[in-house]
C-alpha cells in the first residue's frame, strides 16, 4: 500500500472571513472593504499591493483593530478583535507590532525613551526595561544612538526604531505601514535587509502593505492584490509577478515591466520586407524552476541577438522577458519557437532592420 507523502502546509495565523467595512462620508457610504475572504498562514511574508484608494489601510488596521470591520471576521490565531474588551484588545495589540511610513516617533523623547514608552506603560521595572531596550537597540543596530532625539537620526535610523519599538513585546506578528516608502533606494535595502533578518531570527509573521513593487518582489513570499476593497488575486509571488491573472495587476506590475525600449518600439514593422528584414520575439519565462537553458535557445541560430530584457530569481523560480532579434526568412510558426524555446510565451513582436 502506498501512503501519500506528509503535506507541509503553513497554518493560518490571519484569516478574513467575508470582511467588509464601510464609512459613512459627506457623499454617503464609502465601501472601503467588499466580501474580503483569505488566510496569511504563520511565519509568511505577506504582501497586500493596489492602486491608492484600494482599501489596503484599512484592511491592515482590521488586524490590530485599528478599524471593526462592518461585516464578516477576522480572526488572529483564532481571536476576533472585535469581540474583545479593553483589556482584551490591550493584549492582542501587544501580541501585533506596527511600524509606519512616517516612523510615528516621539520628538521630545531620546531612541531609548521612545522604545521604552510601550514597557513603561505596561508597567515594566526600570531594570527590565533598560534590559530589554539595549537587546532591540542591538538588534537593530543603534546601540550608539539610544541619547539620540529623532530629529538627529537619518530617515533608516528612525526606522530603525520604530521597528525597535514595535518589538518590544515579542510580538507574533509584525504589520508594516508604508514602512520604506518614505525612505530612498538604498536605506530601503537594508531595512528590508533587516525585516528578512528579524523574520529570520524571530519567526514572526510580517504584514505588509506597500506601493512599491519592488519591496514585494524583495521580501514577499506571498502577495494579495485589492482593487476596489475586493481580493482581485492572490498567490505565490512569484507566480502573480510572473502570470498575473488580471489587467488591474498587469498595470500595477507594469512599471517592473521590462517594455520594449522607445527606439525599438519606432522601428517596428508589421510585416517583413526588404528594409526590415528580422524579426523581433519577445519571449517570456513566468516562473520556470531549473533556469532557462541556453542550450535551448540555440534553436533560434547562429544570426540571432539579444537585444533586450532579463530574468529575475524569485524564490527559486526565474522569470522575465528577453527580446531576441532573429532573420524572419524562414523563422518558423511562434508556437513551435516557443517549445523549441522552452518559454512560456513567445510572440512576434514585429519587424526590424539589419542592427
Ligand atoms: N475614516 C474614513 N472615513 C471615510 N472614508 C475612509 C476612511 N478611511 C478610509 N476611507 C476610504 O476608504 C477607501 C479605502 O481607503 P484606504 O486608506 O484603506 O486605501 P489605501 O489602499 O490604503 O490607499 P492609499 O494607498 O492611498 O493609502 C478610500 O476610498 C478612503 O477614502
Amino acid at each position: 500500500m502506498t501512503t501519500n507523502p506528509p503535506q507541509v502546509r503553513l497554518a493560518a495565523h490571519i484569516a478574513f472571513e467575508g470582511v467588509g467595512k464601510s464609512f459613512a462620508s459627506a457623499e454617503g457610504q464609502v465601501h472601503a472593504l467588499q466580501d474580503v475572504s483569505f488566510d496569511i498562514r504563520h511565519g509568511e511574508i505577506f504582501g497586500i499591493i493596489g492602486r491608492s484608494g484600494a482599501g489596503k489601510s484599512t484592511l491592515l488596521r482590521t488586524i490590530n483593530a485599528l478599524e471593526l470591520a462592518t461585516e464578516g471576521s477576522v480572526r488572529v490565531q483564532d481571536v476576533n478583535p472585535a469581540e474583545l474588551d479593553e483589556d482584551g484588545l490591550v493584549a492582542l495589540r501587544r501580541r501585533i507590532g506596527m511600524i509606519f511610513q512616517h516612523f510615528n516617533l516621539l520628538s521630545a523623547k531620546t531612541v531609548r525613551e521612545n522604545i521604552a514608552l510601550p514597557l513603561r506603560i505596561s508597567g515594566a521595572r526600570p531594570g527590565q526595561i533598560y534590559h530589554r531596550v539595549n537587546e532591540l537597540l542591538a538588534l537593530v543596530g543603534l546601540l550608539d544612538k539610544a541619547d539620540k532625539y529623532p530629529a538627529q537620526l537619518s530617515g533608516g535610523q528612525k526606522q530603525r526604531v520604530g521597528i525597535a519599538r514595535a518589538l518590544v513585546h515579542s510580538p507574533q506578528v509584525l504589520l508594516c505601514d508604508e514602512a520604506t516608502s518614505a525612505l530612498d533606494p538604498e536605506t530601503t535595502q537594508s531595512i528590508l535587509g533587516l525585516l528578512r533578518d528579524i523574520h529570520r531570527r524571530l519567526g514572526l509573521t510580517i504584514v505588509m502593505i506597500t506601493h512599491d513593487m519592488t519591496v514585494i518582489r524583495a521580501i514577499c513570499d506571498r502577495v494579495m492584490v485589492l482593487d476596489q476593497g475586493r481580493v482581485q488575486e492572490i498567490g505565490d509571488v512569484w507566480k502573480v509577478f510572473g502570470s498575473p491573472s488580471s489587467a488591474g495587476t498587469r498595470a500595477l506590475l507594469q512599471p517592473l515591466q521590462q517594455g520594449l525600449p522607445i527606439e525599438l518600439a519606432a522601428q517596428l514593422q508589421k510585416a517583413p520586407s526588404e528594409l526590415a528584414p528580422r524579426a523581433l520575439l519577445g519571449i517570456r519565462y513566468e516562473g520556470q524552476q531549473q533556469g532557462v537553458a541556453l542550450q535551448a535557445l540555440k534553436v533560434l541560430g547562429d544570426d540571432a541577438q539579444l537585444l533586450h530584457g532579463g530574468l529575475d530569481r524569485l524564490r527559486g523560480h526565474s522569470l522575465g522577458q528577453i527580446v531576441v532579434s532573429v532573420p524572419a526568412a524562414g523563422l518558423p510558426g511562434a508556437d513551435l519557437l516557443r517549445i523549441a524555446t522552452g518559454a512560456d510565451q513567445l510572440e512576434i513582436l514585429g519587424y526590424v532592420g539589419n542592427h
